[in-house]
């Protein structure tokens, strides 16, 4: 019998995630959960790599084993809080969501009232499992930075008072906390979030965001300190084609969640 799960979302990440997912015996993708406005597209991508799904405007109330949301920070309270609630277990890519105050014990107690539990993916991050180890033994700073092509910043306030397309060099946009910069940039800075929950918390973890015209990739670098020693990482991440803003390592991780449910071994 495969888990049955419900993907929340189907842009760059979830299309993506569908394509791997057809290889997988083990989990049957049976509903898919968008906007009313994106049926249409959403049944043709679901003939082609989804065949037995369902597209529907909410998380159906029976037959779903497992949730996976790749849709943004409003999908979590619309549709994965009541999955929860209902004890359904969800895997969440939209980290940055838990940066609006309350949202994080919110989503807790979801999962205590369904008695289920949330799992937050690393996402387009690395070292998520040493940073979280590293804050038992006690961290003293943590600092993320962004670096993404101008491009990837389109739609964002990074535009207020800038002409992205004439940047001459890299240019800071964004510097404050990670709650802060969550909030600011809900679609490219989930990573902020993530590392900020794995490590010193949201308003403790320091983040620059940088528009550079020398790159083409997403490039994150993690810097941290504490009682562990110390480390820096530095991902280069390739985007995904359909979204910019998105690295492809978006959609393995999320892949890797899923497929990590139902091995018996897992890394
Ligand atoms: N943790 C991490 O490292 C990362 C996390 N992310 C998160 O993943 C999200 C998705 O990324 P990506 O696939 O690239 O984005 P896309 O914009 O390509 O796709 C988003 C999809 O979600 C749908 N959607 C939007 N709102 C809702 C809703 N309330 N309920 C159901 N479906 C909804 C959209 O439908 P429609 O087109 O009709 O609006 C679309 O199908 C990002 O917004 C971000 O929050 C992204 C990158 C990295
Ligand atoms: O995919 C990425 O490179 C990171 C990203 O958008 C985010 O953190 O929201």
């Amino acid at each position: 019998m495969s888990v049955r799960i419900a993907l929340i979302g189907c842009g760059a990440i979830g299309t993506a995630a569908l394509e791997l997912l057809r290889e997988d015996a083990g989990i049957s993708v049976a509903a898919i959960v968008v906007p009313a406005d994106a049926f249409a597209a959403t049944k043709d991508v679901a003939a082609r790599l989804a065949p037995g799904a369902q597209v529907v405007s909410a998380v159906p109330a029976q037959g779903i084993d497992l949730v996976v949301e790749a849709a943004g920070h409003a999908a979590i309270e619309a549709h994965v809080l009541p999955a929860l609630q209902r004890g359904t277990p969800c895997v969440v890519a939209s980290v940055g969501a838990l940066s609006a105050q309350g949202f994080a014990e919110k989503l807790e107690a979801a999962a205590v009232a369904g008695k289920t539990q949330v799992q937050l993916i690393a996402g387009a991050i690395g070292a998520i499992d040493a940073l979280a180890a590293a804050r038992i033994g006690g961290l003293e700073t943590v600092r993320y930075t962004g670096r993404k092509p101008p491009h990837a910043w389109k739609g964002t306030p990074a535009e207020q008072g800038r002409d992205l397309g004439a940047l001459a060099g890299p240019t800071v946009i964004f510097e404050g906390s990670a709650r802060e910069a969550a909030t600011l940039y809900p679609k490219n800075a989930n990573v902020a979030a993530t590392v900020s929950l794995a490590g010193l918390g949201l308003d403790r973890t320091s983040v620059r965001l940088i528009a550079d015209p020398a790159v083409t990739e997403n490039v994150h670098t993690v810097e941290a300190e504490g009682a562990f020693g110390n480390f820096e990482l530095t991902m280069r991440n390739k985007p995904l084609a359909a979204n910019p803003k998105t690295s492809a390592l978006t959609v393995y991780s999320a892949v890797r969640a899923l497929r990590n449910r139902v091995a018996p071994l897992s890394i």
